[in-house]
């Protein structure tokens, strides 16, 4: 089942709402050709099909809370596991959003190699926000609800970073500079990789 995955290179992409992860994430699947899994487009995805369970993470997604853990373990292993024949790797992005995520994905999926810790200053990130949600069609990119989704990240997220650090697979990343500024570094760390 998950042995299809067992040598696969897994990358977690951590960083605040707007911090700029699936815009390095696009690229390092340009460069590398790793698979890009953003829980957020895969719960995204699921609220578009209509589905009954699509129905509830909407409800969910849509007051800045997080979503039960199993729901988006399962689809990221799924998905996982969908493009395990043509995948060089995968850059986990948005998750784990809380340490005990983390562990969870580890015993039912596998190790991160390297944690890429996107990071970019609070006002820059609602900024961002504000501007993408001028398009996005994002139920989520709303000044309310960018606020709590910001408060959540500090509260839950920032301590799985400290959780990963402690395993030296943490490489923190400006990422205030222009993308392709930020992009060198991205990919210095993933150069890194052996
Ligand atoms: N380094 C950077 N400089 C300027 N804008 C950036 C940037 N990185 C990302 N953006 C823009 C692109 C998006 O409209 C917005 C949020 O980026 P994103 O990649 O969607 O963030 P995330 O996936 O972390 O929520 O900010
Ligand atoms: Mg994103």
């Amino acid at each position: 089942m998950a042995d299809k995955l067992k040598d696969k290179k897994i990358i977690f992409v951590v960083g605040g709402p707007g911090s700029g992860k699936g815009t390095q994430c696009e690229k390092v699947v340009a460069k590398y050709g790793y698979t890009h899994l953003s829980s957020g487009d895969l719960l995204r995805a699921e609220v578009a099909s209509g589905s009954e369970r699509g129905k509830q993470l909407q409800a969910i997604m849509q007051k800045g809370e997080l979503v039960p853990l199993d729901t988006v373990l399962d689809m990221i292993k799924d998905a996982m596991i969908a493009k395990a024949d043509t995948s060089k790797g995968y850059l986990i992005d948005g998750y784990p959003r809380e340490v005990k995520q983390g562990e969870e994905f580890e015993k039912k999926i596998g190790a991160p190699s390297l944690l890429l810790y996107i990071d970019a200053k609070g006002e820059t990130m609602v900024k961002r926000l504000m501007k993408r949600g001028e398009t996005s069609g994002r139920a989520d990119d709303n000044e309310e609800t960018i606020k709590k989704r910001l408060d959540l990240y500090y509260k839950a997220t920032e301590p799985v970073i400290a959780h990963y650090e402690s395993r030296g697979i943490v490489r923190k990343i400006d990422s205030e500079p222009p993308v392709d500024e930020v992009f060198k570094h991205v990919a210095a760390a993933i150069d890194g990789l052996k």
